[in-house]
């Protein structure tokens, strides 16, 4: 199969937002099965948004999202761990064997066999005899390990994680970036938030680096130069001051697959940006382009 002819993921003049006040903007890109990709940017640059859109949560303002590749079923995505409620009295084997649920359906029981592999999904990601304990008297790595679990048994080909690191002990961090380098050798595409950005340059092939537009994609070394983080913060700051400017730039990226090599093998930029500044697939209207005004900024 040729990867490249048939990304997993194409984002055509993608805008999204929240009633009607775009939060990203102008997002065309092309990411093959197979990638892994650091999804980078200033506090408020809409990395999360990015994940709700392509999960499914929040209907496109603009432009489209195809993922041409994907099975019925075949996309998993954590979201921040404040977005979920840890607090109800379950345990931590039930929790992770809600990843079976699309085997299983809603009220079915699981076989002796589905269950063998809970306890190996949390054997997994260092959790064996965690079974019964209740899911709300984790530390935060704990549940954050408990959460990969459920993810792993999900199987799916798309990955989607938001902030998987955030406000975890390191150990627990590096047990989580092995587990995700393991699912980017099996061949599945991933998309993961990360702030720690030599986090980003160790592990991670591909960037997108995101300032409600996007600022640069390919190549982690070629994305994180110190003039694009600049012009991040620059486009984060002017949204900040100046509520009623849009910055329009148009960015159409395809990156090479890096399936099946370790990330460490290929920091050289195993995957390469072509294509920069493609023309548009639509033209913008300012209508989609106003960003949403901030508390105690002006409304236009
Ligand atoms: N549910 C919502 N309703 C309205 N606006 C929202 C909502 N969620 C996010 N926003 C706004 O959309 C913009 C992008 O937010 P988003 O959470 O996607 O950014 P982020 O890059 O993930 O930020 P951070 O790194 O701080 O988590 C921000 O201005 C934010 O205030």
């Amino acid at each position: 199969m040729n990867r490249l002819a048939l990304p997993m993921i194409r984002l055509d003049n993608l805008t999204l937002g929240y009633d009607r006040h775009p939060a990203v903007h102008h997002l065309s890109a092309e990411i093959p099965a197979g990638a892994l990709v650091a999804v980078v940017g200033p506090n408020g640059a809409g990395k999360s948004t990015l994940l709700k859109g392509l999960a499914g949560e929040l209907r496109p303002i603009g432009g489209r999202i195809l993922l041409p590749e994907l099975p019925a079923g075949g996309l998993a995505y954590m979201p921040q761990r404040g977005e979920i409620d840890h607090s109800f009295p379950v345990s931590v084997f039930d929790v992770v064997a809600m990843g079976l649920w699309h085997e299983i359906g809603a009220f079915g029981g699981l076989s002796r066999e589905q269950r063998g592999r809970v306890r190996a999904a949390l054997a997994a990601v260092g959790m064996a005899g965690f079974e019964s304990r209740p899911i709300g008297s984790l530390s935060g790595g704990q549940l954050q390990r408990a959460r990969f679990a459920r993810l792993m048994l999900q199987d799916a080909p798309l990955i989607l994680l938001d902030e998987p690191f955030a406000a975890i002990d390191s150990r627990t961090v590096d047990d989580l970036v092995e587990l995700i380098l393991g699912w980017h050798d099996e061949g599945r595409t991933i998309l993961t938030v990360v702030h720690d950005l030599e986090q980003v340059r160790r592990h991670f092939p591909t960037a997108l680096l995101l300032s409600r537009e996007p600022v640069a994609f390919g190549p982690t070394a070629e994305v994180l130069t110190p003039e694009r983080l600049a012009r991040a913060r620059r486009l984060s700051e002017a949204f900040d001051e100046h509520a009623h400017e849009c910055h329009i730039e148009e960015l159409t990226v395809a990156v090479a697959p890096d399936v099946g090599a370790h990330p460490h093998a290929h920091d050289d930029g195993h995957a390469h940006a072509e294509g920069h500044g493609h023309a548009p697939a639509r033209p913008a209207t300012h209508a989609h382009l106003a960003p949403r005004p901030r508390r105690g900024l002006p409304r236009h």
